[in-house]
């Protein structure tokens, strides 16, 4: 939630990025492709143990992430499609890091797979009861946004096992704090 609330602030960075792609004839759905290809080869330096390339790799994935939406945004090309493929691929991708550090030994593989599943169930708890008429429940301390920074900045410094031990805490608590918005809004 917390990091959620920036998009309006790096807007127009993002924009000045899109616009030329736009001009050239670039679609969302392809950015969508890359992010996905750069966030897999980020994973793969976890794997090599490189940790602070993987992090680099991984914050170029972020960027480019964010400039799917802006380009479909700006274009006016948002699709149902592009979404649900945007969000589709940030899940291989979050499982895809987590799988690559603990391939990697760089982290206990039993805390990765704790924040693996915490990670899951937060974004499908929102997708869930967003279905069954929550409205928006982009709610919590451990939104993606969160958990990929803690582990970006962590293999920054070459501790991204603390940053998984974060993610796997941290995810768990979010896990928790959305069954209880959800009971809120979906309990009548
Ligand atoms: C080589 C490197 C060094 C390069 C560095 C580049 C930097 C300038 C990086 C800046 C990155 C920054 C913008 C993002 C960082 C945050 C990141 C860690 C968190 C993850 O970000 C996710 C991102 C995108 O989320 P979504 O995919 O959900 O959103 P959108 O794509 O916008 O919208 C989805 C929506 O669009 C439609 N759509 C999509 C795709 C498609 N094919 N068709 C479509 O129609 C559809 O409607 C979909 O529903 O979130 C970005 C926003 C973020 C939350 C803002 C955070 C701001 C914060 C202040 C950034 C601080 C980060 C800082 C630069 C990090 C440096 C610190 C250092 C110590 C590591
Ligand atoms: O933040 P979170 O809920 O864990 O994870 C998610 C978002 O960050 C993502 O951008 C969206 O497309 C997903 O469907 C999901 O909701
Ligand atoms: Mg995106
Ligand atoms: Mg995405």
């Amino acid at each position: 939630m917390v990091l959620n609330n920036y998009r309006e602030n790096v807007r127009g960075y993002l924009e000045a990025i899109v616009r030329p792609l736009a001009r050239a004839g670039v679609t969302p759905n392809q950015i969508t492709v890359l992010g996905l290809l750069i966030s897999l080869t980020g994973a793969y330096f976890f794997y090599r143990g490189e940790q602070v390339i993987a992090a680099l790799v991984l914050l170029f994935g972020s960027l480019i992430d964010a400039l799917d939406g802006t380009l479909a945004r700006l274009t006016g090309k948002t699709s149902r499609f592009g979404a649900f493929l945007d969000s589709t691929f940030d899940r291989i991708s979050d499982g895809a890091v987590l799988f690559g550090i603990a391939l990697g030994n760089l982290a206990d593989w039993r805390v990765a797979f704790i924040a693996f599943m915490g990670s899951y169930l937060v974004s499908y708890e929102r997708c869930r009861a967003e279905l069954a008429g929550s409205g928006r429940l982009a709610v919590g301390i451990a939104e993606r946004a969160e958990r990929l920074l803690i582990i970006i900045i962590t293999a920054l410094f070459g501790y991204v096992e603390y940053g998984v031990y974060a993610v796997a805490i941290l995810s768990w608590i979010t896990v928790l704090q959305r069954l209880y918005a959800a009971y809120q809004r979906l309990r009548e």
